[in-house]
Order: C-alpha cells, then structure tokens, then sequence
C-alpha cells in the first residue's frame, strides 16, 4: 500500500522557460510578471554581496538563499502592509519585499541588533529570523491566535526548511493551527537539504504537504523554482487565511544551490553532478527566458537591471560599514517587555564599567565587528553573532 497522499502540484514554466500549463488571469500583466523577475535578480546579487562580505571578515556566518528567490520574492509581493512575517534564516528574499533594509540584514548577520528593529513601517511587525529550527511555526500560531481572537482580516506567513518539518515544534503547529483554524500559511522550503541530510533519509512521508492532512487541513506542492507557480498558490492560501478559511501548508521544491551557511562546505557531502543538474532548474534563468520569449525582455533590459542592483546593493553596504559600532549595552536589549530588577542592575553595572574602560582608554570598550577566523569555512560555529 502506498503511503502518498495525492495533493496537487502547481507548475507553470518548466526549465526552459516554457508554458506546461495554462496561466492564471493575473499572468496577464506582464509589468508584474517583470517586477517579479527583477526582484529575484536584486535578491541575487545582494545574496552574493552577503556572502563576499563575510569572505571578507566583515559580517558574521550568513545563510545564502542561492536558488530559492522565487520562493521568498512570490510569498513578500504578496503579503498585505497588516500582514505578519514569521521567518527563518534563509528569508532574505521575503524581508527584501517587506521593506527590511539591505543594510538591517547585514547588521542582522553581523550580530548586531539593529539589524532587527526594522525601520520600514510594512516590516514593524514582522518578527526577526529564527535561527532555533521550527520554533517559529509556533510563534506564528501565536500571532495567528491573536488575530483570530481580534476578528482581524490578516494572514501570517512562517517559513522553513524541510529538516524543520522532522521537529516536534513544527508538528506542534500545524495541529493547533487545525484544531483552531488559525489565519497562518505554512511555507516550506524544500531545498532537498538539511544541512547534510537529505531529503529522501529525512522523513518517511511521500511529500511534506500532506503533514499537513494528519493535521485536519490542505497541503500543496509547489514548483518552487517556478515564480509564477508559488504566487499563484501564495496568493490562493493567504485569500482563503484572510478570510478566516484557515490554514494551508505549501511545500516548494527547490534547491539549495549553495552552501548551507558560509561556515559550511557542501562539498564534503553531495556531488558535483547533483548541484550541476540543479542548476539546470533554477529559478531566474527560466523566468528570463520566459520573459525573453514573450518579448518583454532583452539583453539591454537585463544589463541596465544588473546595473541598477548593484548600485542598490552597494549602497547599502556603504551605509552598513558606517553604521558604527552598536552600544555595548545592546546585548540586553530585546530581551524583555518589562525588565526583571536583576537584569536592570547588571545593565547598569555594566555600563559603569564601560565608563570606566572608557575613561582609561577611550574607544577601547566599543569593539569593531568580529574579524574572520582564519579556516572559518571549515568551523561549525559561526564567527559571528549566530550559531548554527
Ligand atoms: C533546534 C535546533 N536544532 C539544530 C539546529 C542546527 N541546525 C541549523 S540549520 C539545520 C538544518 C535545517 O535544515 P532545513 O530545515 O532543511 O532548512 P535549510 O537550512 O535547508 O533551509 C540544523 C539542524 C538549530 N539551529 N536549531
């Protein structure tokens, strides 16, 4: 007997670009359809700037979402302004379409917690990265609770990998979220890796969209190199959440075309050949060609877009190296609502002493961001704020 639930599976382009089925109405505009394609280029670039920038010893580990911009560009078009973000470490692409500043997700990752208060007013809710695996699925439902019991018309959003799916916090989730019918979409990322466990030895269900069946409601899956099919579907489910439908589970397949972290190094563990075959898949090439095929693209198009981005993104970093140092005191912040009495005498203990440091030697006590450690690809500890 067969353990495979049959879900749906939404595809509109194939590799090549390719119609292999018939798109929905909203594929008329192509104004949107080369926004979307934009937007996976800008996410591109700055991933790669990311990842140079901690060769460099200037920010922390970083998590690349190389092949996954799709996802994350479909699901942050869509979200409304009142809508809630519950991400994980691999949502650059979300936070770029949510108004989070390029240069909030370098200090992020250059463990700094400005990175974190997100300026833009479409983001003030949002929550910051989740590093702990899965734990966010059940911050979401919380969120999705509250505004289950406000009667409000928003919809949370909470990503995750398919290792996450194998966690008891994610199974947690999605059975409250059934039992109560909360307003939340759950995304998984299936990029067919947990660090080096594969998907196939990561769990013994057919597809991770009908976890979602055990817990009393649908589950999809989804092309995630595919932008066109992830927003169809993305914006199907937060439809129905909004309007208090319940929840919905979308498993994009996909690939994780880099490293895990940039303390990692992939190679030890899967082929040359499976990471050249997945880059046959991935998702800018075939939007490009789609775009390219209708002729609303061309190489002219594309090198001013490169242009533009790269401008961005070196913005961006300019404002990010002279965001100087964060106060010392930072490391208690956001810790708290209301502050225990213990925590507030420490806080004041330490900073006397940084006033003292201070006076000895000024500037002493304010630390540049941590440098590289020599053989950092190779450690499993970040050198920065995060451990993964
Ligand atoms: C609770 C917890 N356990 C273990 C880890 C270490 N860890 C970091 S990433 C990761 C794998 C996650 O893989 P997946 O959910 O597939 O997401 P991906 O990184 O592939 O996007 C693990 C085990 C962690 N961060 N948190």
């Amino acid at each position: 007997m067969s353990n495979r639930i049959d879900l749906p599976y939404t595809r509109f382009l194939d590799p090549e670009g390719r119609l292999v089925g018939e798109l929905p109405a909203w594929a008329d505009d192509f104004n949107l359809l080369s926004e979307l394609y934009r937007r996976m280029v800008l996410t591109r670039l700055f991933d790669q700037k990311a990842v140079a920038l901690q060769r460099t010893g200037r920010i922390g580990t970083y998590a690349p979402t190389l092949g996954q911009e799709a996802i994350g560009v479909a699901i942050g078009s869509l979200m409304r302004d009142e809508d809630v973000l519950v991400p994980y470490y691999r949502d650059t692409a979300v936070q770029l379409m949510r108004g989070v500043r390029m240069e909030e997700i370098l200090l992020y990752w250059g463990g700094d917690e400005r990175g974190s208060d997100f300026q833009d007013p479409r983001s003030k809710e949002d929550f910051p990265i989740c590093v702990p695996i899965a734990t966010q699925a059940l911050h979401a439902c919380g969120v999705a609770t509250a505004i289950k019991i406000r009667g409000q018309h928003r919809a949370v959003v909470t990503t995750c990998g398919d290792g996450a799916t194998s966690k008891g916090d994610f199974l947690e989730a999605l059975n409250v979220a059934g039992a109560w019918q909360l307003p939340v979409v759950f995304v998984v990322n299936n990029n067919q890796w947990a660090i080096s466990v594969p998907r196939r030895i990561q769990s013994g269900a057919p597809t991770l969209a009908q976890k979602a069946i055990g817990a009393g409601f649908h589950g999809e899956q989804v092309d995630g190199n595919d932008v066109l099919a992830v927003y169809d579907r993305v914006q199907w489910a937060l439809d129905r959440a909004r309007h208090g439908k319940g929840p919905i589970l979308l498993e994009c397949l996909s690939y994780r075309l880099g490293d895990h972290t940039t303390a990692d190094d992939a190679t030890r563990y899967r082929s040359a050949e499976e990471v050249k075959a997945a880059w046959l898949e991935e998702p800018i090439k075939r939007m490009q060609a789609f775009l390219a095929g209708n002729r609303v693209w061309d190489e002219g198009r594309e090198q001013a877009l490169i242009a533009d981005c790269q401008r961005q993104v070196q913005a961006a970093v300019d404002n990010f190296e002279s965001a100087g140092v964060q106060p010392v005191e930072a490391v208690l912040d956001h810790v708290y609502a209301r502050w225990p009495a213990a925590l507030g005498e420490q806080r004041e203990m330490l900073l006397e002493r940084v006033a003292r440091r201070e006076e000895s030697s000024p500037g002493a006590a304010r630390h540049p961001l941590p440098q590289a450690v020599e053989g950092d690809r190779m450690c499993s500890s970040s050198s920065g704020g995060h451990h993964d």
